[in-house]
């Protein structure tokens, strides 16, 4: 027997009632009957229409939730195994599951906190939702269900980010707070009576990170927080708890009438002491937030594969549209296609970066696409290896018209670059163009500060791509890895994060530097 246990549902409950006593009494108007056919249908339908179009849940939550309303409640409190009488009905179940996990995902969240996790249908569905590093603190009173939801949570590939701690929640926090854990989101879904002592203790021993949000199940409470007559001890613990979030000025609140109520709550950070960039950020954006590339647009040549390849993905996922420029058509239409199926504005265009009518149209068609470039990322080069004595003039000649007449032409532009000087191999050419490099970077980036271009460069030691492990390169490899203090070589993710901070805002006095990458290469 299903009890009706949120406000839609009791409405559908009331509702049926008094349909059936119009029905039964043969005085009623016909329309009374209608029209309470009507109202039945808008409520009835409603929570089965969610079910129908939310995302079906994974197999291990299915059998998670079977398990639970198939499970003898009465049984096990009777024989002792737990404290209380728990009710199947405190499940969030499907709806309510992917809800959390659809909140967590917005806000990025990669540490949780549940209070009250009875068998554990919403920690492993928000579970779900953490990147592979997230964690989930799941705090329960009692310790039958620690065991009872331990070997679903092993069959699901996300269960091993969750870690049960049994015992009073309260406690749970105070250790919680002592060992200095934050969490980005919190779900408060144990005792209604404590809501409001769990809710303090975490703003108030700073448990909730700057942009968390903490999100209450039950905020409605079968709708007896607004009802004139409750007199339900639940009900008007909820009703003070609603009350003292919507006055209280460190956060904002909204209520979402999803089951039976979800708050959101958010963490403001207003302080009457001081509101000065460092405290606000510039422009109200938190330091990570200005490493963003929203509304830019990027070209990387030689985006193809490698180090290229990995600055699209980066400067794109940091939010720039990203032009991905190769000498093989092909791969670059490939990368621009791994671009869009993230979400990344991209487009592909084939181009010698050594041939200034190929760098003359691969601006134009940015330009003519998206109206501007604001971030060049000139990665495209050449290695020929070969002994000073043994450089013929033509490799000098080629890959100084990559390396650095290329790259100078793209610079006309703007430019982001990435030399080295490597050993023990020998590359004169490659070398001297990539000193060549450094220097360009230097004066342009003087020469074009008053006209707001930044110019820096990567130098990058030796990455681990493709190219080194060709049949020449291979033997070099055990000796550059006995060369590098960090004793591995760098992987191309390496390098992103920092063409990342000087194509953004971060970097704003940065110019004609040279960021060398290198797990401390030189310095041995
Ligand atoms: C509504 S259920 C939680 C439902 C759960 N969040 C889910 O996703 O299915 C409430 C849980 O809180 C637990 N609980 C009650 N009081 C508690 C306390 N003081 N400390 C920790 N857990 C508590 C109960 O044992 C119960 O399992």
């Amino acid at each position: 027997l299903q009890i009706p246990d949120t406000p839609v549902e009791i409405l559908v409950d009331l509702l049926k009632k008094a349909k059936d006593i119009a029905t039964a009494n043969g005085g009623v108007p016909k329309e009374l009957t209608s029209r309470l056919q009507e109202a039945l249908d808008i409520a009835s339908g409603l929570d089965e229409y969610l079910e129908r179009m939310t995302t079906q849940e994974s197999q291990p939550l299915a059998e998670l939730y079977e398990k639970t309303v198939t499970h003898d409640w009465d049984r096990v409190h009777k024989e002792g195994k737990t404290m209380f009488r728990l009710p199947k009905e405190c499940i969030t179940g499907h709806v309510e599951g992917q809800t959390l996990k659809m909140l967590v995902h917005m806000s990025q969240a990669k540490r949780i906190l549940e209070i009250g996790m009875f068998t554990g249908y919403g920690a492993l569905s928000m579970a779900e939702g953490l990147p592979d590093d997230g964690y989930l603190v799941a705090c329960e009173l009692e310790p039958y269900l620690k065991e009872f939801a331990q070997p679903i949570f092993d069959k699901s590939p996300h269960g091993k980010k969750i870690r049960v701690i049994t015992g009073s929640a309260l406690d749970t926090l105070k250790d919680l707070a002592a060992a200095g854990e934050q969490f980005d989101m919190v779900f408060i879904d144990a005792d209604k009576s404590n809501y409001i002592n769990y809710y303090n203790f975490i703003l108030d021993n700073n448990l909730l990170r700057l942009r968390g949000v903490i999100c209450v199940d039950n905020s409605l409470f079968k709708a007896k927080v607004y009802l004139k007559d409750t007199t339900d001890e639940n009900g008007l613990a909820l009703r003070e708890f609603n009350q003292f979030v919507s006055n209280d000025p460190r956060v904002e609140q909204v209520i979402v009438p999803l089951r039976d109520g979800i708050s959101i709550i958010r963490r403001v950070s207003a302080s009457k002491i001081t509101n000065d960039e460092v405290f606000r950020g510039v422009a109200g954006r938190p330091i990570l937030d200005r490493l963003r590339l929203d509304g830019k647009t990027a070209y990387v040549t030689g985006a193809g594969q490698g180090i290229g390849r990995a600055f699209a993905h980066a400067l794109g996922e940091a939010g720039a549209n990203v032009a991905v420029v190769d000498m093989d058509q092909e791969k670059a239409e490939t990368v621009a296609k791994e671009l869009s199926l993230k979400g990344i504005n991209s487009i592909s265009i084939s181009a010698d970066i050594s041939k200034s009518d190929d760098v003359q149209r691969m601006i134009d068609s940015i330009v003519s696409k998206w109206g501007a470039v604001h971030i060049a990322c000139n990665n495209a080069g050449i290695n020929m290896n070969s002994a000073s004595e043994d450089t013929s003039l033509e490799e000098w000649d080629r890959t100084f018209n990559v390396n650095l007449r290329g790259t100078f032409m793209c610079c006309q532009l703007f430019s982001i670059l990435f030399p080295s000087v490597p050993h023990p191999q020998k590359q004169l050419s490659y070398n001297t163009s990539k000193a060549g490099v450094v220097k360009l970077t230097q004066t342009l980036g003087t020469e074009w500060i008053d006209r707001g271009v930044r110019v820096n460069c990567i130098s990058p030691g030796i990455v681990d791509t493709p190219l080194i492990h060709s049949e020449s390169l291979r033997p070099l490899v055990q000796r550059w890895l006995s060369d590098i203090p960090a004793g591995r070589l760098a992987q191309v993710t390496d390098l992103q994060a920092a063409v990342v901070y000087l194509a953004s805002d971060a970097s704003d006095y940065m110019t004609g530097h040279n960021l060398v990458i290198e797990g401390g290469q030189s310095l041995w």
